[in-house]
């Protein structure tokens, strides 16, 4: 770091240490509301004389619960500011520099270079001990290799997987799990009579078989599929893709996890990951995988004829070079991404359930994030097809030093949104509380202000509608959405797909009696987050999206 810079930090800091006690309770005094309207309550009863003796017993009890509630909350908010993490410190007890801990095997092919190349530029060391770190990075599922570790992280320190990921990322478990959009699929060997009867009464389907571990795949005839193998799967294989220059592609959509019980989903908006089949799809053969299945040696979009002019001379993205070339050609793109948005969204929120199972045992799911990349081919209707959802999708540029930018630009925008590259290095849960009041404070997160002030919500919280008000607002509660306002101004090209964008328009109108079908599944955790996003755009269009 800056030596000027540093010691300008060092000055401040031991103004800011000195000063914790007082920013501390007055801190305190916006977050406790419940001592002061005690109070308030006990000096109105006082003047009321002996009928109100009873009274006053129960509320001096209340008056002393709430004292007891305000130092707990002040022991917290203490331990959240003056957590310190095994980082590099300057005197005061600050951070100078954050660390990574870039965990995987064979490194030295260089596969995680993109990696290395955003961590350093955000100002991270590299980490060369095990035990020591901000931020885990590990390409591989990290739970068991690093079990002590993460089960025993600081508020501070991030992860780049959630635990119970298999849910979504597990092939198996993924394809059998009769969403829409995912291509109809049999466990094996326990559904080989519901595979029997279904490829029976439809004999054209073709068929593949997949496992957790097998990569590639290949058409098969019933007769010729191995229905007795555990661990795997048969799928109905997806005829008549939509074609560019005679070609099969797939998308992929980069997919950020930032928050489970409640849900935040993003992905990143700005560009997607588009690979084309080696061969030609038609004279169609079977046996010749290169027509419809896309591997490693995919052949890019700067290849493809029709699509190399807006790519390149024009210099637009992937997805919009696909855009542009489905509305030249008379097609829907919007709804497109709309559809693919709609998926991912329902597979997270079908698998909520087994995330928050899995998260269980560990002290708190904020320590987690986790970016996929969601795979879709698309059929000559434009219907959207998940083929699978790649843990740590391929972050290498080897095969095309061209996707470097890609790469670099997909880990930056998941660093910023879970901010582990942003303005303040501190964390929320380092920062003193200027730091963290100047980037979101409790005044930043209120919505619904006519609500909040009408009688019902200041008599009680019971009403749904109240409990994002400011009396209303747990600790924990309060912190979600501080965070949630956190990933918003940080989201850089990535846009949120849960909960739901939504027009200002909608947003004003909607009414909660007359909500969908899948709102009414949302557990109330959901339904909040949800409401503070619509209360945030009611406020300000730039919070709809
Ligand atoms: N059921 C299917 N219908 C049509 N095409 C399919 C089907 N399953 C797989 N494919 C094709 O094969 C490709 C690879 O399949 P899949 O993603 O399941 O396996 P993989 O070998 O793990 O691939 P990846 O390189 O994406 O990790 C898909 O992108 C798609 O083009």
């Amino acid at each position: 770091m800056d030596v000027n810079v540093y010691s300008r930090r060092k000055d401040r800091d031991s103004e800011e240490e000195d000063d914790l006690d007082t920013r501390t309770s007055e801190r305190m005094k916006s977050r406790s509301f419940l001592p002061r309207y005690s109070a308030d309550v006990l000096h109105r009863l006082q003047s009321k004389g002996k009928g109100g003796n009873t009274m006053l017993y129960m509320v001096a009890g209340i008056f002393a619960f709430g004292i007891f509630l305000t130092v707990v909350n002040i022991y917290e908010l203490r331990k959240v500011q003056v957590d310190s993490g095994p980082g590099e410190k300057s005197d005061s007890g600050r951070r100078k520099q954050h660390v990574v801990c870039v965990w995987g095997k064979n490194q030295k092919t260089g596969y995680l270079k993109h990696v290395y190349n955003v961590f350093e530029r955000i100002g991270y060391s590299i980490g060369t001990d095990r035990n020591v770190w901000d931020v885990l990075w590990s390409h591989d599922y990290p739970f068991k290799e690093f079990e002590s570790q993460i089960r025993n992280l600081q508020p501070h320190q991030k992860v780049n997987h959630f635990p119970g990921t298999g849910y979504i990322t597990n092939k198996v478990n993924l394809a059998t799990s009769d969403i829409w959009f995912i291509p109809k699929a049999f466990k094996m060997p326990q559904d080989k009579p519901l595979l029997l009867k279904y490829s029976g009464e439809h004999p054209q389907k073709m068929w593949v078989q997949k496992s957790n571990n097998h990569r590639g795949i290949k058409i098969k005839k019933i007769s010729d599929l191995d229905l007795s193998s555990g661990g795997t799967f048969v799928q109905e294989f997806v005829d008549k893709p939509f074609l560019i220059d005679r070609r099969k592609f797939d998308i992929g959509i980069y997919t950020t996890l930032t928050s489970i019980d409640p849900l935040r989903v993003y992905i990143l908006d700005s560009e997607v990951l588009i690979r084309f089949c080696p061969q030609d799809y038609y004279p169609f053969d079977p046996e010749n995988v290169d027509k419809y299945v896309v591997g490693d040696d995919y052949t890019p979009t700067w290849q493809m004829p029709s699509l190399k002019n807006i790519y390149e001379q024009n210099a637009h993205t992937h997805k919009e070079t696909i855009s542009t070339y489905l509305r030249q050609h008379g097609r829907n793109d919007t709804k497109l991404w709309d559809d693919i948005r709609q998926a991912i969204m329902e597979v997270y929120i079908s698998k909520e359930p087994n995330l928050i199972g899995a998260a269980k045992s560990y002290k708190s799911t904020r320590n987690f994030f986790e970016m996929v990349r969601f795979d879709f081919v698309v059929d000559e209707d434009l219907h959207i097809y998940l083929m699978e959802v790649n843990m740590s999708p391929n972050l290498s540029s080897g095969h095309f030093s061209q996707n470097k930018l890609l790469y670099e630009q997909v880990v930056f925008n998941l660093l910023s949104l879970v901010g582990v590259a942003r303005g303040v290095t501190n964390s929320i849960y380092q920062s003193y509380t200027d730091e963290i009041n100047m980037q979101v404070s409790y005044k930043d997160v209120q919505v619904f202000t006519e609500t909040c002030m009408s009688p019902k919500c200041q008599r009680s919280c019971e009403d749904m509608e109240c409990q994002l008000c400011e009396k209303c607002l747990t600790f924990d509660m309060r912190l979600t959405l501080q965070l949630a306002y956190m990933e918003h101004v940080d989201r850089r090209n990535c846009r949120r797909v849960f909960p739901p964008p939504m027009t200002q328009t909608e947003a004003k109108s909607w009414q909660e009696s007359k909500d969908t079908l899948y709102m009414k599944s949302l557990n109330t955790k959901n339904k909040l987050m949800h409401r503070w996003f619509r209360g945030k755009c009611i406020m300000d269009p730039s919070w709809c999206q």
